[in-house]
């Protein structure tokens, strides 16, 4: 299908290979404060991609750890007070330092604890935002569907809230599901591909948030094209998997095969970004 088709956004799949073959050179260290679900899982995609995670969220190290890292990644899948503290600290030093973070706000509508988390953790300036449509349209004040953890709206529905929380937030904002958006308030795009065995997996969404921030540690000046080459990635690689894979179980194994096998020509021919 559609292979490099120009956008009129700065972003190509030329752009996403050469930062994806750049990433493997340098394998940086990403601190992921992420849940206790996705720890595992996250870490190994990590890896299949070239990064180096570290998962690090205690309040009394986490701080002091992302002077260490190249980027952090903030997940409030499985919060506590301890570990919000860690989050804090983090995304602090990075914000001090310069290093680019990413926060993935799981389920942030579903409590006043996570709201007033996500609140406080939005305004010490993410460089993006990654979520599923339901997260993204409660965090910008639309009335949303979610259920606990898992999206109950389409991203279609998801793209104008991404806008205008990608303007007040002054971040990129990535929003996941069938065909993924990106947006940085002034240019979009929408990225196709992946499974739809992805949203049956737990935890991909949050492996790809920790994923998001190992391309921006290569390219903290743009996280715009950090985000979109790691949904790339993981289109590309969900699209492999699913051909050979006979359920939920085998795909979330063949889907980091995929991600290790992925080479740089395979993304810059076969990775759909169209200009939205
Ligand atoms: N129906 C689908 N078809 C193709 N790809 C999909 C589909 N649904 C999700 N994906 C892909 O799955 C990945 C994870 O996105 P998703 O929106 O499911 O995250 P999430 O809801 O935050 O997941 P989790 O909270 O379980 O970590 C993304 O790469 C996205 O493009
Ligand atoms: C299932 C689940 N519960 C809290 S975090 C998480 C991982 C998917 O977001
Ligand atoms: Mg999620």
């Amino acid at each position: 299908m559609a292979t490099d088709t120009p956008t009129k956004a700065s972003v190509t799949p030329a752009l996403c290979g050469d930062l994806l073959e750049r990433m493997r050179h340098a394998s940086p260290l990403v601190q992921c404060i992420t849940n206790y679900v996705a720890m595992n899982y996250a870490a190994n995609v990590m890896l299949a991609a070239g990064a180096s995670p570290a998962m690090v969220h205690a309040p009394e190290e986490a701080g002091e750890f992302a002077r260490l890292a190249s980027a952090v990644t903030i997940n409030i899948g499985t919060l506590s007070s301890p570990w919000l503290d860690g989050m804090r600290n983090a995304a602090r030093t990075a914000n001090n330092i310069g290093r680019p973070w990413v926060l993935d706000p799981v389920a942030h509508f579903a409590t006043a604890f996570r709201r007033q988390a996500v609140e406080e953790l939005v305004a010490l300036r993410p460089a993006v935002i990654r979520g599923n449509a339901s997260e993204i349209m409660a965090l910008a004040g639309t009335v949303s569907s979610g259920r606990g953890v898992d999206a109950g709206d389409s991203v279609e529905q998801a793209e104008a809230s991404a806008l205008a929380l990608s303007r007040r937030a002054q971040c990129v904002v990535a929003v996941t599901g069938a065909v993924d958006f990106v947006t940085d308030g002034q240019q979009s795009v929408r990225i196709s591909g992946g499974s739809p065995l992805m949203p049956h997996v737990t935890a991909m969404g949050c492996a790809l948030t920790c994923l998001v921030g190992a391309f921006a540690a290569m390219a903290p000046q743009d996280p715009f094209l950090a985000s979109v080459t790691a949904l790339a990635c993981f289109s590309a690689a969900g699209t492999q998997a699913a051909q050979e894979s006979s359920g939920p179980g085998s795909f979330a194994w063949r889907f980091i095969d995929a991600l290790a096998a992925l080479d740089t020509h395979h993304l810059q021919t076969q990775a759909r970004i169209v200009a939205a």
